[in-house]
């Protein structure tokens, strides 16, 4: 047969079978997408992708890394609230965003009731430790959190102490509870604190990537005194130190001596971040702990402690791994220290007096 008869001829049925081809590819690609396992397991995969894109010396991970502020754009209702105006900042007396485009949080920029709206359904994990003495800080720091600390949203306190017996037990807010996880302990306070970052990174991967969203990592000899919500959850945050926020670079306390993994040169560094309060998604914090406990077992190799212990190394981190918000030093705060300047509307998170000589000793 001519190849021109043929195709003359045939053409109905060609055309036909292109259509039912069409029709069928359309069916079935529509039937996995309703398949939610299979949705499911494409999201998280494409997120997953996404967030270790530039990543590679990251430690792999084995869940899906999505959250609201980041892979999916959350839906909300329908809500009344005041219109933002594009010619009148919230704020002109500070700065409202870092120079990679990452939100610093201050009063009077957000509006809790949108930041709820899509942080609902959120889980949020505060890990604290209480080891040796700094037991009797717990009182007050749980008090305060239900008080205060994402009030409305789910919440997980992950105590971390040697001395689960001393724990008080506090009446919990519906949607909140206490884990206890014991932990050893360590003679110096230093290593106390230092050892932090390796027992985050270690329980991030047996259980708080299985449990919760989002990991806030807190000072337990702080108490909170104002509204600390959903507004500071973003892949990775950090806090600005109360000490060191107006200052020139040169003047952080960073780890100035090279043969530290903590080693930051004077000409650079964004800000100096405090030890006490810092988070993000589960993914984040965990290789942040685990990046961070990494170069502090190469100092101890090469004999050296950075000068702020693994509030060092948590600088020299988030100057390579830009945060994705920044807290303004309303959520870290000493009233005994420092001055309240009249930019600085709530202290929300600050410090309780302590004698260091004291509640250090063993
Ligand atoms: C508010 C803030 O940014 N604080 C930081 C700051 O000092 P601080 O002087 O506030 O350190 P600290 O004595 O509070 O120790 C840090 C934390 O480690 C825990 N702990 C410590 C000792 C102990 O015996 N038992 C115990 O449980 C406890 O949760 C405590 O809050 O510098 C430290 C490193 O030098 C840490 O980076 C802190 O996060
Ligand atoms: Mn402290």
């Amino acid at each position: 047969m001519e190849l021109r008869d043929f195709w003359g001829k045939s053409s109905k049925s060609w055309l036909f079978l292109i259509l039912l081809f069409i029709a069928s590819f359309g069916f079935y690609s529509n039937v996995f997408n309703w398949i939610p396992r299979w949705r499911q397991r494409e999201v998280s995969q494409s997120c997953e992708a996404h967030h270790l894109q530039g990543q590679r010396e990251s430690p792999p991970l084995s869940e899906g890394d999505c959250y609201p502020d980041t892979c999916r754009v959350p839906r909300v209702p329908r809500m009344l609230y005041p219109k933002a105006h594009v010619l009148q900042p919230t704020r002109v007396d500070v700065l409202l965003m870092t120079p990679w485009f990452a939100p610093i949080i201050w009063d009077g920029t957000y509006d809790s009731a949108i930041l709820d709206a899509q942080f609902r359904n959120t889980t949020i994990g505060l890990t604290v430790f209480a080891i040796k003495k700094y037991v009797v800080f717990l009182k007050l720091f749980l008090e305060t959190a239900e008080k205060y600390f994402m009030v409305g949203h789910r919440v997980i306190y992950y105590i971390l102490t040697d001395r689960p017996a001393d724990v008080p037990q506090i009446p919990l807010q519906e949607g909140r509870r206490v884990v206890i996880l014991k932990v050893r302990n360590y003679t110096r306070w230093q290593d106390v604190s230092l050892h932090r970052m390796e027992m985050i990174s270690n329980f991030s991967q047996q259980r708080f990537l299985h449990e919760v969203d989002y990991l806030v990592s807190a000072d337990v000899d702080m108490k909170f005194s104002d509204h600390v919500g959903v507004e500071i959850l973003s892949s990775l945050f950090g806090t600005l130190h109360p000490g060191f926020y107006a200052s020139d670079r040169q003047r952080f306390t960073y780890e100035r001596r090279p043969l530290s993994q903590a080693y930051i040169p004077e000409d650079e560094g964004d800000f100096y971040y405090a030890g006490g309060f810092f988070g993000g998604s589960v993914a984040e914090v965990y290789r942040l702990t685990t990046a961070c406990h990494q170069a502090m077992v190469v100092d101890k190799a090469n004999g050296i402690e950075a000068v702020w212990h693994e509030e060092s190394h948590l600088n020299k981190y988030l100057l390579y791994h830009k945060p994705t918000k920044v807290l303004s030093p309303e959520y870290v705060w000493d009233e005994r220290m420092l001055r309240k300047p009249p930019y600085l509307r709530r202290l929300r998170y600050v410090a309780v007096p302590k004698n260091h000589a004291q509640i250090r000793s063993r």
